[in-house]
């Protein structure tokens, strides 16, 4: 896809979380100044917009730093918000880089049902074609036929090979029999679904931990990464989601899907300066190509409605 169509994609995708922010920083600017009342209702306006307390306050000190007692106009302060919120990201806008060696990279993905796993795993090995690797997938997902169904129409769709098992078949043996033919064949990559019962953690712990127990016995190096799909439209729940998944299963990166279509993209922002975790790329849509790393610049600009 050319970078134009992605562009303006985001640009569609973010539409409601910039609508909220604009109005809510519109209702913030009253006075000519930059005065603390103003930066009490900016604040407000990040937090409203689910940038979180956190980062609400480091911009709303970032701007004080820079520009107390300024005159500033809306476009000047959406300009200036849009800055912050682009320093607050490009730390962790970190694509996911293929480097494990012997192959395969192992990558894991977890996340609740429904967060778009199944979906981002696609996105994810298009992604990865795109760049010329060979991609493999395994259903690791054993608990519902449905999951295994969706990820083997995907693959066939994509064109990559799917090691899969019947239904509450053992994740671990499958993830063993897809890391042996992945290595065979010598593929880049592979991407393994997980089961996402955050509701019976205990199981889903013991299910992952015998997950990794597994890789780690065939290459002492995977999972290389773990993945944490979130979606975007679950606001500060998405966020909960970090802690407990982290402590649960190590997350090494991130990837925030449905930001297209909910006000609440602003959490990409609160995840990125909350736990500092990569963000490896952003969903905006449904379709294959709508999971992209993203540039930080454009899409705090976008967030923040500047053109
Ligand atoms: N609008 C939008 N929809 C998305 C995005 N990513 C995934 N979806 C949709 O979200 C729904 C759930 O996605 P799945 O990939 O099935 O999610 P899952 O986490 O695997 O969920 P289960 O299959 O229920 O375990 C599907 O209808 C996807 O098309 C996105 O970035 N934007």
């Amino acid at each position: 896809m050319s970078e134009t169509s992605w562009t303006e994609r985001l640009f569609g995708g973010f539409r409601k979380t910039q609508q909220r922010l604009a109005e809510n920083l519109t209702e913030a600017v009253g006075t000519a100044r930059l005065d603390d009342a103003t930066l009490d209702q900016v604040e407000d306006a990040l937090i409203m917009s689910d940038l979180g307390p956190s980062a609400a306050a480091r911009i709303r000190e970032k701007l004080r730093e820079k520009r107390f007692g300024l005159e500033i106009s809306q476009e000047q302060l959406k300009e200036a918000v849009a800055e912050e919120i682009a320093a607050i990201l490009r730390p962790v806008a970190i694509p996911l880089e293929i480097t494990a060696f012997p192959r395969p990279q192992v990558v894991l993905v977890i996340g609740v049902n429904g967060s778009g796993k199944t979906t981002t795993i696609a996105k994810l090995a298009h992604l990865f074609q795109e760049d010329d690797y060979s991609v493999m997938l395994a259903a690791g997902d054993t608990f519902r036929a449905a999951a295994i169904g969706q990820l083997a129409t995907w693959a066939e769709r994509i064109g990559v090979p799917l090691v899969r098992g019947p239904e509450g078949g053992d994740p671990a043996s499958i993830v063993f029999d897809a890391v042996k033919a992945a290595t065979d064949r010598g593929t880049d990559v592979l991407i393994v679904d997980t089961a996402g019962r955050l509701q019976n953690k205990r199981e889903l712990m013991d299910e992952l931990s015998k997950i990794r127990k597994v890789l780690g016995r065939l290459n002492p190096e995977a999972p290389h990464d773990v993945l944490l799909v979130l979606d975007a439209t679950n606001g500060q729940n998405a966020l909960n989601q970090i802690d407990v998944f982290r402590e649960m299963a190590g997350v090494t990166g991130l990837v925030m899907t449905k930001l297209d279509g909910t006000a609440r993209g602003g959490v990409l922002v609160a995840a990125a300066e909350q736990y500092g975790l990569p963000i490896h790329a952003i969903g905006v849509g449904e379709k294959i190509d709508d999971l992209r790393p993203f540039d930080p610049d454009l899409v705090a600009r976008v967030i923040a409605g500047v053109a």
